[in-house]
């Protein structure tokens, strides 16, 4: 048997999107074609809905504007804003269902197919549109405090986890200050799920958060280097995040 295909949907705020957010679809991909195991054929961001309703939460109008902004050129990751064109905020669980249905039935060459009108497709790689019926999995790519947040009580349901992790499964990157392993080792739910949650080391480590980049902004200083050029200029021309106007 080849290697799995799969498509990594991450899920956040992307409140801004950061450098960061980019690099984790680099180390995933790299990481899994290294190991062999996955084919990695697209990735997807997948904004938060604005009913979401954390702090300083900028609108999905504009969140989504700076996602276009930063994937516009991307070789392989592309923006589905379904879930904020939702009447409400989804769970992550129906957001990876979503997807991952939207996918069968675009790859599949019986009945199920999709009315075209019916659905969003842009998200899904060309090629992989009509392609050769091969399955491809739809898994959720996430840091490791995404991963800590499952034991934050009330905030995830039990099987809601069990879910995402048995049917879709996780890529996680690490993430200063968290320890995904002993997480897992502690959780006996995530512990039998093991082997559908790969754990990826980012050796090259910073902290680039959005809450800093937010920080940042509202101080005037310069987030250059930390997310992309286009990027800044557009939270500069939309004054975003109590940022004044300011040149790069
Ligand atoms: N520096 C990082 N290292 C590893 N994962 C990260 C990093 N920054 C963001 N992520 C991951 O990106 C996804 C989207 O996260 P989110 O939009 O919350 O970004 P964030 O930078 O954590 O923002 P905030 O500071 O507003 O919480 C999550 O899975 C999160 O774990
Ligand atoms: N029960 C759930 O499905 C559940 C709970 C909390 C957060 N989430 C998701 O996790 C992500 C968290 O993003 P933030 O780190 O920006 O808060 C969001 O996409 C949010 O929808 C899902
Ligand atoms: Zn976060």
């Amino acid at each position: 048997m080849g290697p799995q295909k799969v498509i990594l949907l991450a899920c956040g705020s992307f409140n801004p999107i950061t450098n960061m957010h980019l690099r984790m679809f680099e180390i995933a991909r790299d990481h899994l074609h290294r190991m062999g195991s996955h084919e990695i054929v697209g990735g997807v961001v997948s904004p938060v809905h604005d009913a979401y309703g954390k702090k300083d939460l900028e609108s999905s109008t504009q969140r989504i504007a700076m996602l276009k902004i930063a994937l516009k050129d991307h070789d392989w990751v592309r923006l589905s804003d379904w879930e904020c064109r939702q009447e409400s905020w989804s769970r992550t669980r129906q957001v990876l269902h979503y997807h991952q249905n939207v996918l069968n039935a675009v790859t599949s060459t019986n009945n199920n197919r999709l009315d075209a009108s019916e659905s969003d497709t842009s998200w899904i790689p060309e090629n992989v549109k009509n392609s050769d019926n091969e399955p491809i999995r739809v898994k959720l790519l996430c840091g490791a405090d995404l991963l800590e947040s499952f034991g934050t009580p009330g905030l995830w349901a039990d099987e809601d986890i069990a879910d995402i992790v048995g049917q879709h499964g996780l890529v996680v990157i690490t993430r200063a200050s968290y320890n995904p392993n002993e997480f897992i080792y502690n959780s006996d739910m995530l512990t039998s799920y093991m082997a559908n949650i790969m754990l990826v080391t980012e050796w090259i480590r910073n902290e680039i958060s959005s809450t800093r980049i937010r920080r940042a902004l509202r101080r005037s200083e310069s987030v250059r280097y930390l997310i992309p050029d286009k990027v800044i200029d557009y939270i500069h021309r939309h004054n975003l995040y109590g940022s004044q106007k300011r040149h790069l």
